[in-house]
């Protein structure tokens, strides 16, 4: 039997009551657990911000790409216990493959690389504005998609390219009014890592999983970060350590532990140097505690922090010069960033930053009588090929609602189509900030 919703009579299925057959269920108007629609409101600020991103990536000469969202599930399934790996929004398709929602844009960007090969000449400057996902138990009641801004450098094993990279974020962040007072970098190398384990000969193979246990640091207790080090293989005086060298906060205390002959400092020595030329060394800090929670870094990783320490990661990223492999590609060296849309927008309304977005029309057009709907439409064309945005009024309205509507819209011109006005060639043009109003010759409006 078909079964029936229970409205409230206690009984479902076969012995419910039939729904009373114009009785139309009415469905839920809000969008699915986890996900945001974007009303014109929301939808400003949204195109506000994805404007900056793609005005940064073009003063950097990035070239924009994209990909679909969903995706072969293969490309995210990594064995390094991430949580974008348990989060994963992924299912069987109606072909009985196995895909996912993408997480994050940077394995599509990988695979773009790998299938575009010797035809895309290095070094690859890409961007991406891309919604990506997670499938978690709404108990934590967190967002299950977010909007990410990426930007990579493909073909450059130099850390200049992480130095243009950090230099395109802080560019951003100056053009929407952040400051070096309200935001930093945290700065490391997965090298410094690399290095201390490498001294315990922990195996190569544990080093994505031991990253990933790092980065709970702050987030898990103590207790716990030690217990899964030792589940990953370490001994107890390589933990305790590696935890000690975890809480350097200098490249000079660094390089007192690790020598100064190691990839790691010379890496960050020259990266602070290329800092200091681009003139942002006042937004970048070495912190050894930054290990980013992706398994596939190699190198220096980077995140953008808020400085009252309010709010999660800004944004964040790092080379990655051994993912393509994990594909069956050839390696490349390889770094880049994501920026997600929400704590962006978390920042702005704590520091005030918020643009003042409202929506606006240049012009209202509205016959004054029935008979003259189709001379508004006319007006309404010419001023559009005049790339003058118009509001035309559809229907018959008093005055009253339009000049209401004309407010609403921020219109600048209110036109009219009067009868006697149109005869004569000419309609009426009100200046809505000023009162000021004219006739003119259609021929002329402009
Ligand atoms: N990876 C990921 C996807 C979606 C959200 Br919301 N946060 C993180």
């Amino acid at each position: 039997a078909q079964s029936h919703t229970d409205r409230g009579g206690g009984r479902t299925g076969a012995l419910a009551p039939p729904p009373f057959a114009d009785e139309v269920q009415k469905i839920d108007v809000n969008p699915p657990k986890g996900t945001r629609d974007f009303p014109p409101e929301d939808m400003r600020l949204r195109s506000w911000l994805f404007h900056n991103f793609r005005e940064v990536s073009r003063l950097f000469g990035f070239e924009e790409i994209d990909f679909p969202v969903l995706e072969s599930e293969a490309l995210f399934i990594r064995k390094a216990g991430e949580e974008i790996r348990d989060q994963l929004y992924c299912f069987e398709d109606r072909g009985n493959r196995r895909v996912a929602l993408r997480p994050e844009l940077t394995p599509s960007l990988a695979r773009l690389v790998i299938q575009k090969g010797k035809s895309a000449p290095l070094p690859l400057k890409w961007f991406a504005i891309g919604q990506c996902w997670r499938y978690e138990r709404m108990t934590r009641g967190r967002r299950r998609e977010h909007y990410q801004w990426n930007m990579d450098i493909i073909g450059v094993p130099e850390v200049t390219a992480e130095a243009e990279l950090l230099s395109s974020i802080i560019t951003f962040f100056k053009r929407i009014g952040v400051t070096a007072s309200d935001v930093g970098f945290k700065v490391s190398s997965r090298k410094v890592l690399q290095e201390v384990l490498r001294s315990y000969s922990v195996p190569e193979d544990s080093f994505g999983r031991v990253c990933v246990i790092i980065d709970k640091i702050g987030k898990i207790p103590v207790e716990d970060i030690k217990k899964d080090l030792k589940l990953a293989g370490m001994s107890k005086v390589a933990i305790e350590d590696l935890l000690q060298v975890l809480s350097i906060k200098s490249l000079e205390k660094l390089e007192e532990i690790l020598g100064d002959s190691g990839e790691a400092i010379s890496d960050l020595r020259q990266l602070f140097s290329l800092a200091e030329k681009f003139g942002y060394s006042e937004w970048i800090q070495f912190d050894a505690s930054v290990v980013r929670g992706l398994a596939y870094y190699t190198g220096i990783v980077f995140e953008g922090f808020d400085r009252e320490g309010k709010l999660r990661a800004i944004c964040g990223g790092g080379r990655y010069d051994k993912l393509l492999s994990t594909f069956g590609g050839d390696d490349l060296p390889a770094c880049g960033f994501g920026f997600g849309d929400a704590v962006i927008v978390e920042l702005l309304k704590e520091k005030g930053l918020l643009p003042k977005l409202d929506h606006q029309v240049e012009n209202i057009v509205c016959a004054l009588d029935g008979d003259l709907q189709g001379a508004a439409a006319a007006v309404a064309t010419i001023l559009r090929e005049k790339n003058q945005s118009v509001d035309l009024v559809l229907e018959s309205k008093p005055l009253k609602w339009v000049f209401k509507r004309a407010a609403r819209i921020n219109a600048q011109r209110l036109i009219l189509v009067g009868l006697d006005e149109w005869q004569k060639g000419m309609v009426s043009v009100k200046i809505l900030s000023s009162g000021e109003q004219y006739e003119v010759k259609l021929v002329e409006l402009e």
